[in-house]
């Protein structure tokens, strides 16, 4: 019954977010995804059976771009544990995903592991002691195993592009090295860092993939632990509150789920112990987070009843 219910809302949000109009802005900060169609718009849900329920162009590969921060963090907890800590905050920014202010004077350490400069040091972190090629295969085969699908693969043309365009990332990188946060050379951290924000996936390979943090840490349909139930809590938690940068707060009170966005145009969301949810349409709001992605996910916790803040 509630299956059946949950296949009717998606479809039906479908519909209704292909004919809006108000589509947001793609990016274009990065040449390669200004490419992207405004027009496209994707939704997949897997329940707590492990059963799949799509809408739109659930099945298209996109560009993950900061999704990606999720999987990472969950990376570099499982190599050092708590010590990620002493090198990235927990609390949220309240500035922009790719601001440099803070670091000035908070000596260098990240507000949070979502926002660009937290992320660049948690693929440090990934990095250390491999070779850039061996970090970017852990995280592809990372992905590739909490998904179920061997043909995630990177876009190299973003990769590329953003590589030859990256300079407040490189500032970021820098000014953190410079304060004896960085351990790697920093092209070697910004060339990881750039690759695994290129990974291309759909919204079912997606939502497959964040399973783990929709049941307790297991994946319930391989009845594998990925992590305990604690840091699953923990990583739901850093994504409530530091998920959509300067937009955590609104898409909290609007959506209530944990939530990562990418200016790619995807959206992550987990509904504890109902769901992992992704959606996908390339027009970004003025914080860089999907504008019909974020109405999209409204719509669905409203109709569902599957914020966790109530009913
Ligand atoms: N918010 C994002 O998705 C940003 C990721 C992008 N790769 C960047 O570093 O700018």
């Amino acid at each position: 019954m509630s299956s059946q219910k949950l296949d009717v809302v998606v479809r039906e949000i479908a519909e209704e977010m292909k004919a809006r109009e108000d589509r947001g802005e793609v990016a274009r900060y990065i040449p390669q995804l200004a490419r992207a169609d405004p027009e496209a718009f994707g939704i997949a849900v897997i329940d707590a059976d492990g059963e799949a329920h799509v809408g739109g162009d659930a099945d298209v590969p996109f560009s993950i771009q900061s999704v990606s921060k999720v999987f990472t963090l969950t990376l570099a907890l499982g190599k050092v544990g708590d010590r990620l800590w002493r090198r990235v905050g927990k609390e949220p920014s309240g500035t922009a995903f790719n601001s440099i202010v803070q670091l000035e004077h908070e000596s260098g350490i990240p507000r949070n592991p979502f926002i660009n400069a937290g992320a660049i040091a948690v693929t440090d972190v990934i990095l250390s002691g491999h070779q850039p090629r061996e970090a970017l295969g852990e995280i592809l085969r990372f992905m590739r195993f909490l998904a179920d699908d061997l043909t995630i693969a990177i876009d190299e043309g973003v990769a590329g592009s953003e590589q030859r365009t990256g300079f407040r990332n490189a500032a970021l990188a820098n000014y953190m090295r410079a304060f004896g946060n960085l351990e790697n050379p920093v092209e070697y951290t910004l060339g990881v860092y750039f690759h695994h924000c290129a990974i291309a996936m759909s919204c079912r390979q997606l939502a497959m993939a964040a399973r783990f943090l929709a049941h307790g840490g297991r994946n319930p349909s391989t009845g594998l632990n990925v992590v305990t139930a604690e840091r699953a809590r923990r990583i739901n938690a850093l994504m409530l509150t530091c998920g959509h940068y300067d937009g955590s707060g609104e898409f909290a009170y609007r959506v209530g789920l944990p939530g990562k966005s990418g200016v790619g145009g995807g959206i992550l969301a987990v509904a504890p112990g109902k769901a992992s949810i992704a959606v996908w349409s390339p027009g970004l709001d003025a914080s860089g987070n999907s504008h019909l992605g974020r109405i999209a996910l409204e719509a669905l916790t409203r109709r569902m009843g599957w914020s966790i803040f109530g009913a």
